[in-house]
């Protein structure tokens, strides 16, 4: 690593979107302030963006904006990557680490697909890789487990990890809002991804939760183990359900190390209303951390937006700009545990499963039998006589298991969807408790 002493530090960032303006407006208008705390100037030397002419915030100097991201790259000392997607952040990323530079990002998606061939290049190079606002926006989470929990032991994460899909199913819940018009004024705060699809189907969370089981179990859990359900399956009838019985419905993400292996999954979920995640409300984030020696860790805060997620991009910027100055590195990967991904048939879970059934004698027993001939019991059954059922000419049935292997609740729900009483499976959602 070139170590930078008489001359300003030379930064350049890649992307000038929501988060891009915020961490630009931070580095012109806290120059002082952050070239104290690093003790060396910083000199913002460009700006790349996809069209130099479109019009933009005014904290953006003109003269800094370039169309020609690789040459920008080639002369910094420090590249903030802000534009997203897979290409071509990865080749501007591994085009930086080859001059020598080190690199910020808070691409979650191309850490989550490409991180060990980062990290490699990145320790090739002497340089840094620093990537604290790729999950959960403004907590530092990824420097609690990377650093702060590296002499510990984590047996569980559990989490609210995006902001997008948390504000949608709030404002469902809270303000009766239909889901698209919820989605559309995620996008206009800024809290969505380039394609919003990544946040309503999961992905953005899945690519969290292999970044955080990657961290939390020092071994590289690809994106593929992560099982992805989103929530766009998710219906107003299920929060008013879920509501009826206590409940909300949260996006989780949830990260163990089981005697099988790691379990990696994200999936919406009944969560009681007592529950600490329940008050997670509008784009906020919350983290739960299980650990052998610290116990229970709760990280909480803004997971998504401009200015929050800027924070954690000028945290690693002064992180790694310190290392210029002062040396150091940043932590390397650690995935010398080398455990196996388990299988997401071997999770152990609670299921509620909304059915219209037939409304006549003997259905509920029929359903008990399907249920009990798959080794699943019972929590709690109830009928719901709602709009929906009428309409049906049926009744509703709300059934709440015991815990019980994903599999075995898989094939609960395939045979209760066989029986002539059924006439619809509305829904299956996960049920976690207090
Ligand atoms: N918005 C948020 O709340 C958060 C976003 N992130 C991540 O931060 C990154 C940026 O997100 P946003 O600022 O929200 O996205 P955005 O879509 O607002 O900004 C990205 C910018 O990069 C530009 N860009 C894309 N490809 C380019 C290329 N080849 N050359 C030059 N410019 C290019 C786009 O034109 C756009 O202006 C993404 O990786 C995202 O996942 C992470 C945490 C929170
Ligand atoms: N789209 C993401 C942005 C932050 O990571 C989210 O909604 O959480
Ligand atoms: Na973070």
């Amino acid at each position: 690593m070139t170590r930078v002493q008489d001359r300003s530090l030379r930064i350049a960032v890649l992307g000038a979107g929501v988060v891009g303006t915020e961490v630009i407006r931070s580095l012109v208008t806290q120059e002082g302030d952050l070239s104290a705390r690093v003790g060396s100037g910083l000199e913002l030397i460009g700006v790349a963006v996809r069209d130099t002419s479109a019009p933009r915030d005014s904290v953006i100097d003109p003269a800094l904006l370039t169309s020609d991201a690789g040459s920008l790259v080639d002369r910094a000392d420090l590249v903030v990557e802000l534009m997203g997607g897979l290409e071509p952040a990865r080749t501007l990323i591994l085009r930086a680490f080859a001059a020598g530079a080190s690199v910020v990002t808070a691409n979650k998606a191309l850490v989550a697909a490409h991180g060990p061939e980062l990290y490699e290049a990145a320790e090739a190079a002497g340089a840094d890789l620093y990537f604290e606002a790729a999950v959960a926006g403004a907590i530092p989470v990824v420097r609690a487990l990377r650093e702060s929990l590296a002499g510990d032991e984590i047996s569980r994460v559990l989490g609210i990890v995006n902001g997008t899909t948390n504000y949608i199913l709030d404002e469902m819940t809270t303000a009766g809002l239909a889901f698209d018009v919820a989605l559309g004024q995620a996008q206009e705060l800024g809290y969505a991804e380039a394609d919003p699809t990544a946040d309503v189907e999961g992905h953005d969370a899945a690519a969290k939760a292999a970044i955080i089981a990657s961290l939390a179990f020092h071994t590289r859990i690809p994106l593929s183990a992560v099982a992805c359900e989103g929530i766009s399956a998710v219906t107003k009838e299920d929060v008013a359900a879920a509501a009826e019985s206590g409940h909300v419905i949260k996006l989780l993400a949830i990260v163990e190390n089981t005697a099988g292996g790691v379990q990696a999954r994200v999936h919406p979920a009944l969560v009681p209303t007592g529950h600490p995640l329940a008050g997670v409300h509008g784009a906020f984030n919350a983290v739960f951390v299980e650990s052998e020696s610290a116990g229970e860790l709760m990280f909480y805060g803004r997971g998504a937006g401009g200015r929050p997620t800027a924070s954690a991009v000028l945290g690693d910027v002064v992180a790694a700009a310190r290392h210029r100055v002062h040396g150091g590195l940043a932590p390397a990967e650690s995935a010398y545990a080398g455990l196996a991904a388990a299988p997401s048939a071997d999770a152990l879970t609670r299921l509620q499963i909304r059915l219209y059934v037939a409304d006549r004698p003997g259905v509920l027993a029929q359903v008990a039998s399907v249920v009990a001939k798959h080794g699943v019991s019972i929590e709690a059954v109830r009928q719901s006589d709602t709009a929906q059922a009428s309409q049906r000419d049926a009744a509703e049935l709300i059934i709440i298991t015991h815990r019980a292997r994903q599999a075995d609740l898989d094939a609960t729900v395939a045979d209760l969807a066989e029986l002539d009483s059924v006439t619809e499976v509305a829904s299956v959602l996960r049920v976690i408790g207090i």
